[in-house]
């Protein structure tokens, strides 16, 4: 089935020719993500007829072996309901559109030759998806722009899509930008975050900005504070060599949550254009305060059960230390020095191995006047609460308070919502697809900038200083959290919403 996005605009053009140099053409990314991104791609009609892809990778592969290993991966995708791509059955007729433009490269990112190779066999329009280890990302950008593979020239474009994480704090990212924008300029850089290939976190800007009923009230006037969470119930499984130095803030909070954060807190762009979105995005970012060790906390799992069976501590999962200190949890409080959130908290929260897989904001608007209800037990208005879910079930949900029938003015509170996909196809997209596709039409709205990439890493820079030696507070798994983070809330008069409320 195509892209919800492309099944709603059956106008939408197909991208130029290109080809699309794939660096980690073996890896889990190439597999399990950009090739079912391309394979809806060329279910919507979307790929040039001279579309092709060129994997780069040290293991020998062969072009009908790697052929061969993918379809292989494909099919599997049928019969795993629980990967980020499921379908009923792969189309032959997109899937063999794919197949038959896949060639493969052995080449090691790290020798000069590779380049010299590829520069031999590319022309015309180029985009380098570098979906390889981060510590390849300064390297492979030098090897490129040395090897003359970064000229655009007669109309052609050369973009290179960079995946997370982009740094690991501030210092090296700034190193990381300094490196790549030596060989290139900002407009062929595309930083790449998937939460803003999910359609329900692009639909934000369309909720906020298309709904007069909704921009007035969002500001500190109306509201009280915003929730953003993301929890997820899976463990750091094989990725501990990769997790240990890494841990949940910077895993996910200055990308994916700051992501979330400017969507529903930046102001109104002038326009839809680029940098018209990434420069309202680039003010909200400088706006956060930089968040101070009080204001957070960091956790790590436990031995505990999930859906009835034992589940391991992080510290005896693979690849991780039996002392490790990395946090697999993080909460925040965070405020936003602007005039529209002055005074207004925001708090974050993301962990693994908790009690449900749950993406969301959480908007609580500030309770209406007391005086026309009191009198009556138990009948205060609940606060308006709006809540956005993002994963695992998108939609929007909102908490009013209606007349209870009966002969007297009771309250009681209702919620109005609406599911995605009571309205629309749920189409089985894997998030890159808007994304490659936005890359090959020169489109970078929905990619980071480098000055968005700096503030982010500036705002949580000094906790990761404060947190470099600290203890993290101890969670059972399938559990909410440490109940320090509830603490962080409970010290303000407010409570999370439980998990697992959809
Ligand atoms: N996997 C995922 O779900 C996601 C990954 N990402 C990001 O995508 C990127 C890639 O991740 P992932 O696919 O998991 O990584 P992998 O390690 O699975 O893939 C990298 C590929 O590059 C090969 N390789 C390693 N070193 C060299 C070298 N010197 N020269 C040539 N080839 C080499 C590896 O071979 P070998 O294994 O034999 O060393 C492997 O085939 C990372 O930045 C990650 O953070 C982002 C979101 C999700
Ligand atoms: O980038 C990452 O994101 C995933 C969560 O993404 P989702 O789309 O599945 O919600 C997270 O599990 C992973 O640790 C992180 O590297």
């Amino acid at each position: 089935m195509p892209d919800a996005r492309v099944h709603d605009t059956p106008d939408t053009p197909p991208a130029p020719p290109c080809t699309l140099v794939i660096f980690g053409a073996g890896g889990d990314l190439t597999k399990r993500l950009l090739m079912p991104a391309l394979y809806n791609l060329a279910g919507g009609g979307l790929l040039d007829q001279k579309f092709s892809v060129l994997g780069v990778d040290h293991n020998p592969l062969t072009d009908d072996g790697w052929r061969d290993d993918l379809t292989g991966t494909m099919e599997s995708f049928t019969k795993d309901t629980s990967a980020e791509f499921h379908a009923e059955r792969i189309d032959p007729r997109s899937w063999g559109f794919i197949r038959e433009r896949l060639h493969v490269m052995q080449g090691d990112f790290s020798e000069e030759a590779t380049f010299r190779d590829l520069a031999g066999r590319l022309t015309g329009n180029v985009v380098f998806y570098l979906a390889v280890s981060a510590r390849f990302f300064g390297p492979i950008v030098k090897g490129l722009g040395k090897a003359g593979l970064l000229k655009q020239g007669d109309g052609a474009f050369r973009r290179v899509v960079i995946e997370k994480p982009f740094g690991v704090d501030l210092a090296s990212a700034k190193a990381l930008n300094e490196t790549i924008l030596a060989q290139g300029d900002e407009s062929q850089f595309y930083r790449i975050d998937h939460f803003l290939g999910k359609e329900t976190v692009q639909s934000i800007l369309a909720l906020r900005f298309a709904n007069a009923l909704l921009e007035p009230i969002w500001r500190s006037e109306y509201v009280d504070h915003v929730e953003i969470t993301a929890a997820e119930t899976i463990g750091v499984e094989e990725r501990g060599r990769f997790y240990e130095p890494t841990g949940a803030l910077r895993d996910m909070v200055p990308n994916h949550l700051f992501q979330l954060l400017t969507m529903v807190a930046m102001e109104p762009p002038g326009s839809f254009d680029a940098e018209a979105v990434r420069d309202e995005k680039t003010r909200l970012v400088t706006a956060i305060r930089p968040v101070s060790p009080q204001d957070a906390v960091r956790g790590q799992y436990a031995a505990g059960r999930e859906e009835g069976k034992a589940v391991p501590a992080y510290r005896d999962e693979p690849d991780v230390a039996k002392d490790s200190r990395t946090e697999t949890y993080v909460a925040l409080k965070l405020a936003i020095d602007n005039p529209r959130w002055s005074g207004v908290p925001f708090y974050l929260r993301t962990g693994k191995r908790l009690a449900d897989r749950h993406t969301a904001i959480t908007v609580h608007f500030k309770p209406a006047p007391f005086t026309l209800f009191r009198g009556a037990d138990g009948d205060e208005p609940a606060s308006n609460v709006m809540r956005l879910n993002i994963d695992p079930e998108p939609g929007s949900f909102t908490g009013l308070n209606v007349k209870r029938p009966g002969p007297q003015m009771h309250l009681a509170a209702i919620e109005s919502g609406f599911r995605y996909a009571d309205f629309f196809d749920p189409a089985p997209t894997v998030g890159y697809e808007t994304l490659l596709y936005d890359c090959m039409m020169g489109d970078p709205t929905l990619f980071q900038r480098a000055d968005t990439i700096e503030a982010s890493w500036a705002a949580v820079d000094p906790l990761i200083k404060a947190w470099k030696d600290a203890p993290v507070c101890l969670y059972p798994a399938g559990s909410p959290g440490p109940k320090e983070a509830e603490e962080l809330l409970s010290r303000d008069g407010r409570a999370w919403l439980p998990l697992g409320k959809k």
